[in-house]
């Protein structure tokens, strides 16, 4: 069993206003009382007796702490220390400021597709390293694609909430069906054995629109297009969208995880990668 610091964390860092929460818990930006810098504290409730409905399993922090330690990348964010109390247990966390990526794109006029590839890459540099440690995002949607700050040019990527991420071990076999709906794999809903594949299907909502292309009416109706891969696009966005970008997409919306692009391919992509002038994007 992991051990966390068991010292309050109060004696180290001040609590300051709440940034974001969720069935977790809360993120709260977080005072260092030694350095005066700022980071984030992910504040979870730990279930104290098995049966309780209340609180995360322990077991399920220790997976996204393991996780976090494994995975120092430009395009993840960094964990700091983790400490424990009776009840809580709470990770501090590089802080995050920019904001989530669609809430920047949203803001913009009309995103050049030059931008887009600069985001899809970053992304993609991020699942391929994780992936080349075996380790599945799970929970790779809009709000858990921020940007580090407000000013970077261009802004740079910070993927978290490793919440349902999980760490392939060899020849494990490992189904889940925890997800948002309208940001999952086929093989989520199939209760198909899962792989690093399930994060790449997602990455067609990056056209950037941020509209996932199997968006129902409800739940059901989502689902059922993602089960089918019956999608279509926004057609504002994917009629500005250039051939090389539609085919990168669709080489994602493959049904059959093994038919879809890993991140290592999707960067060697065309429409990422130009290989003649003809095939620079605009
Ligand atoms: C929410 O879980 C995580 C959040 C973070 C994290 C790290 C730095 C950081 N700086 C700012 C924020 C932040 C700001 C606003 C909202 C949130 C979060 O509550 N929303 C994420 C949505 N997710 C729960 C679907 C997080 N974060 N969040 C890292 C790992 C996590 O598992």
């Amino acid at each position: 069993m992991a051990v966390f610091k068991p010292e309050n964390v109060e004696d180290f860092y001040e609590i300051g206003e709440v940034l974001g929460s969720g069935h977790f818990g809360q993120v709260r930006q977080v005072r260092e009382r030694t350095s005066g810098n700022f980071w984030a504290g992910k504040f979870l409730k730990i279930r104290k007796v098995a049966c309780s409905r209340l609180g995360l399993d322990r077991s399920s922090v220790e997976r996204e702490v393991e996780i976090l330690q494994a995975v120092q990348h430009p395009n993840i964010v960094a964990l700091k220390d983790v400490f424990e109390s009776r009840a809580e247990v709470v990770l501090i966390l590089e802080l995050v400021s920019g904001g989530e990526l669609f809430d920047f794109i949203a803001e913009k006029e009309n995103l050049l597709e030059t931008e887009a590839i600069e985001f899809m890459k970053q992304i993609l540099e991020g699942l391929k390293f994780i992936h080349c440690k075996n380790i599945a995002h799970f929970d790779l949607k809009p709000e858990n694609i921020m940007l580090s700050d407000k000013v970077s040019k261009p802004p740079n990527i910070k993927l978290i909430d490793f919440g349902l991420a999980h760490l392939f071990h060899p020849g494990e076999e490992y189904k889940s069906t925890s997800g948002t709906p309208q940001y999952i794999a086929p093989e989520v809903i199939s209760c198909q054995p899962l792989s690093t594949a399930a994060d790449m299907c997602v990455l067609s909502f990056l056209r950037l629109s941020g509209l996932s292309p199997f968006q129902g009416d409800t739940d059901e109706e989502t689902l059922g297009n993602v089960i089918g891969m019956k999608y279509e696009f926004n057609e504002h966005y994917f009629s500005l969208t250039s051939p090389m970008a539609k085919d990168f997409i669709q080489k994602l919306l493959m049904k059959n995880p093994e038919d879809r692009m890993t991140a290592e391919e999707c960067l060697l992509h065309p429409w990422i990668k130009p290989i003649t002038p003809k095939q620079v994007a605009k």
